[in-house]
């Protein structure tokens, strides 16, 4: 009998038990009768499995996980962002990010600046058994999900025009020296951009100059030429911008002391008592610190130790 034919009769013969008794849908003969006939069709097409790529990530590395925003110069443009930064997005990107650490799994530090956020998976992690496409895709969807909801915590009147986009992508680091030069190259990164857009800015909204004039003016210029465009011309003092802006911001799990209300009930007191119980627990906190030194991980050796 060709397998189509068997396969139809099958069905037919389920659906003939199903409705048999009582003229309705029976649990029992019906649902017998289709996981069989599921067992059955499963056995010819489950080859099409063969065909999903195996995407472990390789055992005892670092799972970064990097979203950035699409198109978010335009984004940026049509929502109004104030130039050279807004604050409102920027702790609206650290309020998805600060989501995402609580909800998922195993991520042990993140960092962001701009558009951007990166994750960092502790390596032992056997999270979703390690698969890339797992690890990539809850991250960039909690966050875009998060940036919709809490967009109006953020942004208040000013509506959302269009649904905004992450794209994201999985690296690996096999050594604590890459992933801490990883985290390096993300911060001198937004060192390097804030500098520019910060002078720019200032060319264009206190200088008086159009665009291409500010950009022409600083084209080629070192660091300290910028510094002092910004001191000499504008009164700025760089080192005195806000931290958010000249390091971008780390996410890390901290242990705070809470006091929270509780009541209990005593002998001496059998309808219950209010009392102040203290505990702790780990809670992700924001810092806006130069993550390039050595400092930083001295202060917080827990996070490479991979133990936690
Ligand atoms: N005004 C303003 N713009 C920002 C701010 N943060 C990010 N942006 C914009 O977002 C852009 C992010 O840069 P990219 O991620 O390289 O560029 P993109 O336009 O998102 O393009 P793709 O990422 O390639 O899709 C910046 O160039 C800015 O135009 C901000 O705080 N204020
Ligand atoms: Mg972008
Ligand atoms: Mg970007």
């Amino acid at each position: 009998m060709l397998y189509r034919t068997y396969l139809n009769r099958l069905s037919k013969a389920a659906l003939t038990v199903g409705f048999s008794r009582c003229g309705r849908e029976t649990n029992g003969g019906f649902h017998v009768q289709a996981q069989r006939h599921k067992t059955m069709a499963k056995t010819k097409f489950e080859y099409v499995r063969q065909f999903e790529a195996d995407d472990t990530c390789l055992q005892n590395c670092w799972v970064v996980v990097r979203l950035d925003g699409r198109n978010f110069h335009k984004f940026a443009n049509l929502h109004d962002f104030r130039k050279p930064n807004d604050e409102r997005a920027l702790r609206l990107m650290t309020r998805c990010a600060l989501t995402v650490m609580e909800e998922l799994n195993d991520i042990v530090i993140a960092y962001g600046q701009s558009d951007e956020y990166s994750f960092v998976f502790k390596k032992t992690s056997n999270w979703f058994k390690r698969r890339a496409s797992k690890f990539m895709s809850h991250v960039v969807s909690q966050f875009s999900s998060s940036f919709v909801f809490y967009w109006k915590d953020y942004f208040k009147d000013q509506a959302l025009l269009f649904p905004p986009g992450f794209d994201g992508r999985v690296i690996l680091y096999p050594s604590n020296q890459n992933l801490r030069d990883y985290l390096s190259w993300r911060q001198a990164d937004c060192h390097i951009n804030n500098l520019y857009n910060t002078t720019f800015w200032a060319l264009v909204q206190q200088g008086g100059l159009s665009n291409s004039e500010a950009e022409e003016k600083l084209k080629g210029s070192l660091a300290g030429e910028k510094n002092d465009i910004l001191f000499l011309e504008f009164n700025v003092n760089y080192n005195n911008e806000p931290e958010m802006y000249r390091k971008g911001t780390v996410l890390i799990w901290h242990k705070v002391d809470e006091s929270i209300d509780k009541k209990i009930i005593t002998p001496d007191a059998p309808e219950g008592k209010n009392v102040v119980v203290k505990r702790t627990r780990k809670k992700v906190l924001p810092f806006h610190v130069d993550i390039i030194g050595d400092k930083f991980w001295e202060e917080h050796s827990e996070i490479l130790a991979d133990n936690s």
